[in-house]
């Protein structure tokens, strides 16, 4: 037995003809967050459920927390927090009632007091009759993940938490994410956000089910082998010329300016000593996660259509 927190081999998962998740292999360390990316439909949700035992996998196998995610399911639910996208309280019941439903689930001791604790430190006691539905976006945000630590969990497996609260929940949201890793929580989060991904210890990148990359934010910029130009106020048109430009390998828009990537940087002196001549101004910046993510879904995009021509 290692001392992974998540560690899962060949995971697999067909529905219908369609493999939605192909041969995952994926380990998680003890205390880290672990950032999980990839385009609508790539299959992070079903994987997340797999791995903390929901759904059972077609191939492959793995420990969760050290239990077996097809034999010992129910262990494995009894230490995960599992935050879905729909943050999962019942809108038609108070906010107490949610909370002491919860602790009634996991049947913990004393389920009133416990809801009342939660809410009081939420600050929320003044409110605890209140409907669910009828709070904010980024109140049932934060509801929704006190619930999930009702019972104490070692891991908490959170499907894009932050989908639509404002930037300012969203940035307390990663604060207490950061408080909990520091006393210990290990954390696997999928986002579609850049911001977040910078926030997490590692990040994995799937694809058509396929995991195609793993690392640090820093290692991934470095393996990509990139080189990237800043170019201000340029114009539609030249983004398009620079796409067929020989040795460039992304053209990204960012407002008014691109991102011009490469993994032939000899490839391009020419091509930037031409766009300085005709007045157009660059500057070489650091390679976005952003630039990376979106030259990896491009690329698997490309090679998934050629699988099934
Ligand atoms: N129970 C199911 N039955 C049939 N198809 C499913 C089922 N669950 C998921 N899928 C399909 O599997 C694919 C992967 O879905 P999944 O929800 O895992 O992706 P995701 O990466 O989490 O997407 P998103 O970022 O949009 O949440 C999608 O094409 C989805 O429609």
């Amino acid at each position: 037995m290692t001392d992974w927190i998540i560690d899962v081999q060949g995971l697999t998962k067909r529905f219908g003809d369609k493999t939605v998740v192909d041969k995952l292999d994926m380990q998680v360390r003890p205390g880290e967050i672990y950032g999980f990316l990839g385009p609508n439909g790539s299959g992070k949700t079903t994987s997340i459920r797999m791995m903390c035992g929901l759904l059972t996998p077609d191939e492959g196998q793995g420990h969760t927390l050290g239990f077996d995610i097809v034999r010992q399911s129910a262990q494995i639910k009894r230490q995960v927090g599992y935050m879905t996208q729909k943050f999962g309280l019942y809108d038609d019941l108070t906010l107490q009632e949610n909370l002491e439903f919860i602790a009634r689930l996991y049947q913990l001791p004393r389920p009133k007091a416990l809801a009342l604790e939660t809410l009081a430190r939420l600050g929320l006691t003044g409110r605890r009759h209140q409907l669910a539905g009828s709070l904010s976006g980024g109140w049932k945000q934060r509801l929704a993940l006190s619930a999930c630590l009702i019972h104490q969990p070692r891991l908490l497996l959170l499907d894009e938490p932050t989908a639509g609260v404002d930037p300012k929940a969203r940035r307390e949201f990663w604060e207490e994410i950061g408080q909990l890793t520091h006393e210990g929580m290990t954390v696997l989060v999928s986002t579609h956000y850049m911001d977040e991904a910078e926030r997490c210890h590692r990040l994995g990148y799937i694809a058509y089910g396929h995991l195609l990359a793993c690392g640090t934010p820093d290692e991934l910029i470095r393996q990509s082998g990139f080189s990237t130009w800043r170019l201000a106020q340029a114009p539609a048109e030249l983004a398009r010329w620079l796409e067929s430009q020989p040795g460039v390998a992304l053209v990204t828009r960012f407002g008014n300016a691109l991102h011009l990537s490469s993994r032939q940087p000899e490839q391009i002196a020419p091509l930037l000593a031409q766009l300085q001549a005709q007045g157009q101004a660059w500057q070489p910046v650091a390679t976005a996660l952003e630039d990376l993510f979106i030259a990896l879904m491009n690329q698997a995009r490309d090679n998934f259509s050629e699988e099934s021509a």
